[in-house]
């Protein structure tokens, strides 16, 4: 396979997927946002993406819960990254949990064609459970990173976000009132 010339065209393009994931407060948001303005120092075009559904604090910009932020483009379906994203070198992806099983194959027709994609998304929803296509995204790509937040209850590394609110679904945005940052002990011990 690397012996075929395609192949080898497409790497040296450079492009590649990296995953930015952890639990709620963990600081993926200022991670992304950091990568991403290290690549406009480097005068590198880039692009931001987040879900249209996550409106929590802005409807066109990627913010973190210590109020940095930068200009994104909210959508629908992953598809449409694929049609404004394939012109830049950088594209950044936000709330990735909350986009369809397509992005996987998305991020990697970016990459193919030399796009640096770097993704952020909780891995694991409030029930411990792997959400939506962080797992697929977690297996292609050449980087993956796991940050942790401070567990709220004892200080030690959090891993999941514990919910404090009654509501079974999965999908329910909210903000310190719904959630809290939680160790493996701590989050167990409910
Ligand atoms: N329990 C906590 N642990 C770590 N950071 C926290 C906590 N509570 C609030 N924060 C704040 O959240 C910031 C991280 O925000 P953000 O990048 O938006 O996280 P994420 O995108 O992972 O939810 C931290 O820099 C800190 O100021
Ligand atoms: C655990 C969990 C979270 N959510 C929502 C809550 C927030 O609106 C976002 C996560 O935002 P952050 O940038 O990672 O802080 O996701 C949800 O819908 N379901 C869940 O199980
Ligand atoms: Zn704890």
């Amino acid at each position: 396979m690397l012996n075929d010339d395609r192949f080898k065209r497409r790497f040296d393009l450079g492009g590649s997927v990296e995953v930015i994931c952890g639990s709620m407060f963990s600081g993926k948001t200022e991670e992304l946002i950091r990568r991403l303005k290290r690549a406009q120092i480097a005068k590198q075009q880039i692009e931001i993406f987040k879900p249209k559904t996550d409106t929590r604090y802005d409807e066109t910009a990627v913010v973190s819960h210590d109020a940095n932020f930068i200009h994104s483009t909210p959508v629908d379906h992953s598809s449409a990254i694929l049609l404004y994203g394939g012109n830049s070198q950088v594209v950044g992806i936000d709330e990735a949990q909350f986009f369809d099983l397509e992005l996987p194959e998305v991020c990697i027709k970016l990459a193919n064609k030399g796009v640096r994609v770097i993704v952020a998304g909780l891995d694991m929803d409030f029930e411990g459970k792997p959400f939506g296509p962080m797992p697929a995204l977690m297996a292609i790509a050449e980087d993956v990173t796991k940050v942790h937040a401070v567990c709220v209850k004892c200080g030690g590394p959090a891993l999941y976000s514990y919910r404090l609110v009654q509501n079974n679904k999965q999908f329910m945005l909210g903000e310190k009132e719904s959630y809290e940052p939680r160790c493996r002990f701590c989050y167990h011990q409910q």
